[in-house]
């Protein structure tokens, strides 16, 4: 990180991303073992944490790529648009939704809701990110990285006005 740039009070070190996601990665394997799991992504923020994620899944899987949005800048509309569907059905999968952050939860409560709606065997959720103190819907996340508190955090694929998603490491805008 560059020392001239201010910093937030969330940092997470390339390093520490990168063990905290092994660690998720063995929780899967062992959990799924015997069989194959189908891993969904929310783009565009789950990418990053996405690829790194299955490469370290030591089972065979398959995956996918949904596509909604909600957000303006750096604050939810309340609303959530599908912009990109399912691009194979789930119906009898053991389905894993990866996400990058969970904040209100509104965007994740949609989209258990319309997976649900299409009969997987399972459903679990992956996420990065969460940030408890600004949550509206309650949502369960099996798989969490890390806690967080209150900041807007871009990095590892999450976006500063879409900018910033290739950074290695999370970091946060400093208060006002
Ligand atoms: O819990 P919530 O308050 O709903 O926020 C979480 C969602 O917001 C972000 O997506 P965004 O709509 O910003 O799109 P992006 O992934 O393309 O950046 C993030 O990737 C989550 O999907
Ligand atoms: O803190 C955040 N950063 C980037 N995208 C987001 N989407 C919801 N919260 C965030």
């Amino acid at each position: 990180m560059n020392e001239n740039e201010p910093r937030g009070p969330v940092y997470l070190s390339e390093e520490r991303i990168q063990a905290r996601v092994a660690e998720l990665a063995a929780e899967i394997t062992r959990d799924y073992a015997g069989r194959t799991p189908h891993l969904i992504a929310v783009l565009n923020g789950a990418f990053v944490f996405m690829a790194d994620l299955v490469r370290r899944i030591e089972l065979p899987l398959t995956l996918d790529f949904m596509a909604v949005a909600s957000y303006q800048g750096t604050e939810s509309s309340g609303e959530v648009e599908l912009i990109k569907d399912l691009g194979q059905p789930i119906g009898g999968r053991d389905v894993i939704v990866v996400e990058d952050i969970v904040d209100t939860g509104i965007t994740l409560e949609y989209l258990l809701d319309y997976l649900h709606a299409r009969k997987p065997a399972s459903l679990r959720v992956a996420a990065l990110l969460s940030k408890p103190a600004r949550r509206l819907r309650e949502v369960p996340v099996d798989y969490l990285g890390f806690e967080i508190e209150n900041a807007y955090v871009y990095g590892y694929g999450l976006d500063r006005d879409q900018l910033d998603r290739n950074l290695p490491y999370i970091t946060s805008l400093p208060a006002d």
